[in-house]
Parts: structure tokens; C-alpha cells; sequence
């Protein structure tokens, strides 16, 4: 199917002698899927996530399927010509939106990552924190089937950083998928659904699948706003999720996993109440029966 991206037997070499950043690499990316990338520095992150924007070609081997892909580069070429709400209603109109369509995303983009203020600023004159907004925002403009993120967070405040992580899980709720490259190894941690390690130029997958129930449990009360549901990762990372009363619900989560969880229930839209969070059992089947509300 076209929106899976595969990539079989690939290798990439910058020079027809150059050496090879990598080689063999197999990988597919499936929508609706999270996948991070991690690697020591100058290990082949970037190359692999230009290969997977489809911005650059392997040197051999094939890659199939073309999602309609955005992609925020490491290091993104601010001195454009352009206002930021200018350049981005430009490019929503290059990802097909119509003029009005994509001025209004544009608007929606920058409010929602805290840049509304500088709609109006040439590009030349953004801080660096705005400019990685206009960055970010030109990625999410329209909706994208895969999403590529090459460090997008660093340089971002903490508020923006947090709208990035809500946008992930947005899109992968919608059945995008999103591949990311962070220093932080807690950026979104517990939600990948896949994790690789590029290493001696070829991709490693981590085996600890995350979500897996190991180890203690703690048991979260949550009330929803009225209309509101669990957060898809939320959901993904319990071991057990119940609705002990209308717009109540006692979710099971593993410790290792409680602060993702608690983030995702307090970053929702509307945002849900957290009533009780309970001391870790060691049974993930069966939590604490005190705890019970
Ligand atoms: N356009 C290019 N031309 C020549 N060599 C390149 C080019 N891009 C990357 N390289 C080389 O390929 C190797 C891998 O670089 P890449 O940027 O993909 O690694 P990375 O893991 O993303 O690194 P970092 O964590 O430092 O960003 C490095 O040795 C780099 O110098």
C-alpha cells in the first residue's frame, strides 16, 4: 500500500568513493506509527530522515511509497524573503491547500505554538526560538501522512515544546505517521511504537517494546471534561483502563510509564482532571484493590 514507506537494502554514500554512512538498511513505516531514531553524533540520523523525506536518494537499494511527507529539518534556512505567516500560507498553497485554507492554517500554526505576535515579522528578523516555531509550523500546515522531525524541539520554549508533542500524538491518532531524532532521551518516551538505533551504518531495533506492562503499577483516577476521551497513548501504555463512573476512569499504567501517561491526560484538549494518583503495586493484573474509588 502507498502510504507504507519501505525501504529495502538501502545505502547511502556522500561521493561515488565517499565511505558508506549506511548500508542495508531496511525499514518500513506504517501509518498511524511513532518511530524514534536514535545514534551517537555523525552516526547517519539526518541522512537516514533526509532519505525518508524523500529529500535526498540512496545511493543503493530502493525506497517505495509516498505518503504525503513534512519534514523540519535540523537546521532550517530562516533568512527568506517572506513575513513567517507570508512564507507559511506560501507553502500551504505548495501542499496544495487553497490561498485562504492556508493562511488560515498558517495563523492556527503560529497561535498554537505561542508565535501568533510575529505573524506579521520578516523572516530575517526572527529570534532563533521563533524562527524553530515558523520551522515546526510549516511541517504540521497540512495535515502531513508522515511527519519527519530532525531535532525539531531544541530551540523551542517549554510551551511550544509541549503543542509539538500534542501535534505528534495528533497525527498519529489521525493515522500519520512520525519519525523523530531527539537528544532528549525522555522526548516522548514510552510511545514509540518502534525504536531504532543507527549504528555502524546499519539500523539496530531496540527490543524493549514500550507499553509493555513490566514492573510495578499505579493506579490513576482520572474525570474527563464533558465529551472528552482518553488520549490515544493514554490508552496504549495502560495495562487496564475502566470507567468506574460516568466520565471516571481508573487507569492502570506502569511506573516507568506513569509521567508520559500523566502528560498526555494533561496536555488532552480539553485537558483531563488527574483525582488520585495511587501508590505502585507489583502486580500489573492486579492493582492495589484498596486503591479502589
Ligand atoms: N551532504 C553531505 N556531504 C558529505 N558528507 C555528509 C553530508 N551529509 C552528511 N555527511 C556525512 O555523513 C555522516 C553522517 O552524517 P549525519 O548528519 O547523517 O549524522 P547524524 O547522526 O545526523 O549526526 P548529528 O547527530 O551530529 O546530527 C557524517 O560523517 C557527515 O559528515
Amino acid at each position: 500500500m502507498d502510504r507504507d514507506l519501505r525501504l529495502t537494502a538501502v545505502g547511502r554514500r556522500y561521493g561515488i568513493r565517499g565511505p558508506w554512512v549506511l548500508r542495508g538498511v531496511d525499514l518500513v513505516v506504517a501509518p498511524g506509527t511513532l518511530t524514534r531514531i536514535e545514534g551517537a553524533n555523525g552516526s547517519g540520523k539526518s541522512t537516514l530522515l533526509r532519505l525518508l523525506a524523500r529529500l535526498d536518494a540512496p545511493s543503493e537499494g530502493r525506497i517505495s511509497g509516498r505518503p504525503r511527507t513534512a519534514y523540519v529539518p535540523e537546521r532550517f534556512p530562516s533568512a527568506l524573503p517572506f513575513t513567517a505567516a507570508g512564507y507559511l500560507t506560501h507553502l500551504g498553497t505548495v501542499h496544495g491547500l487553497g490561498r485562504e485554507a492556508a493562511a488560515r492554517a498558517a495563523d492556527t500554526w503560529l497561535e498554537r505554538l505561542g508565535a501568533g505576535a510575529y505573524a506579521g515579522t520578516p523572516m530575517a528578523r526572527l529570534s532563533k526560538g521563533s524562527s524553530q516555531k515558523v520551522a515546526v509550523a510549516q511541517a504540521l500546515l497540512a495535515d502531513p501522512e508522515l511527519l519527519v522531525l530532525d531535532e525539531a524541539w531544541t530551540g523551542l520554549d517549554a510551551a511550544a515544546r509541549t503543542e509539538l508533542e500534542r501535534a505528534v500524538a495528533e497525527r498519529t491518532a489521525a493515522g500519520g505517521a512520525v519519525v523523530f531524532v531527539d537528544h532528549d532521551p525522555c522526548r516522548l518516551a514510552g510511545t514509540p511504537d518502534a525504536v531504532y538505533t543507527v549504528t555502524d551504518g546499519g539500523l539496530r531495533r531496540r527490543t524493549d517494546p514500550p507499553g509493555a506492562p513490566s514492573g510495578p503499577v499505579t493506579v490513576v483516577t482520572v474525570r474527563a471534561a464533558p465529551g472528552g476521551r482518553l488520549p490515544p497513548d493514554a490508552v496504549r501504555i495502560a495495562v487496564s483502563a475502566e470507567e468506574t463512573a460516568p466520565g471516571r476512569h481508573r487507569l492502570a499504567v506502569p511506573v516507568s510509564h506513569s509521567d508520559t501517561v500523566l502528560r498526555a491526560l494533561l496536555t488532552a484538549r480539553p485537558p483531563w482532571h488527574v483525582v488520585s494518583v495511587e501508590p505502585p503495586s507489583h502486580d500489573p493484573q492486579h492493582p492495589d484493590p484498596g486503591s479502589r474509588p
